[in-house]
C-alpha cells in the first residue's frame, strides 16, 4: 500500500508541479487546464482517462465545455501520494501537447 506523502515532501514536490494547489486540507491537489474548445478538452480527458487506467490511479474530474478540472488524491491512503505526483506530472506532459489557444 502506498503511504501518504509527509508535509514537507508533499510541498517540495508541488514546487516542481505548475499550478496545482492544495486543497482538502493537503489532502489533494488541484488544477483547472483550459482549451481551444470541447474538442480539445475532451481529447486531452480520453487521453488521461488512459494513462489513469494503466496506472489504476484515477482522477476526480469535471468538464464545461472547454474546461478540465483536476483533483488527484489517494482515497485508499486518504491523501495525497507519490501516486498523485506522478499522475500530474503525466497530465502535465499531455496538456503540454494540445491545443490551449
Ligand atoms: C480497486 C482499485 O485498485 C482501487 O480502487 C484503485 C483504483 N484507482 C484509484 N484511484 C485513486 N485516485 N485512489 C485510489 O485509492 C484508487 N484505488
Amino acid at each position: 500500500m502506498v503511504e501518504r506523502l509527509a508535509p514537507d515532501q508533499r510541498d517540495a514536490e508541488l514546487a516542481r508541479l505548475h499550478g496545482w494547489k492544495l486543497e482538502r486540507n493537503g489532502d489533494a491537489i488541484v488544477k483547472t487546464f483550459q482549451f481551444k474548445d470541447f474538442s480539445e478538452a475532451f481529447a486531452f480527458m480520453t487521453r488521461i482517462a488512459l494513462a489513469a487506467e494503466k496506472a489504476n490511479h484515477h482522477p476526480e474530474w469535471s468538464n464545461v465545455w472547454n474546461k478540465v478540472t483536476i483533483a488527484l488524491t489517494t482515497h485508499s491512503a486518504g491523501g495525497l501520494t507519490a501516486k498523485d505526483i506522478a499522475l500530474a506530472a503525466g497530465i502535465e506532459k499531455i496538456a503540454a501537447a494540445q491545443d490551449r489557444s
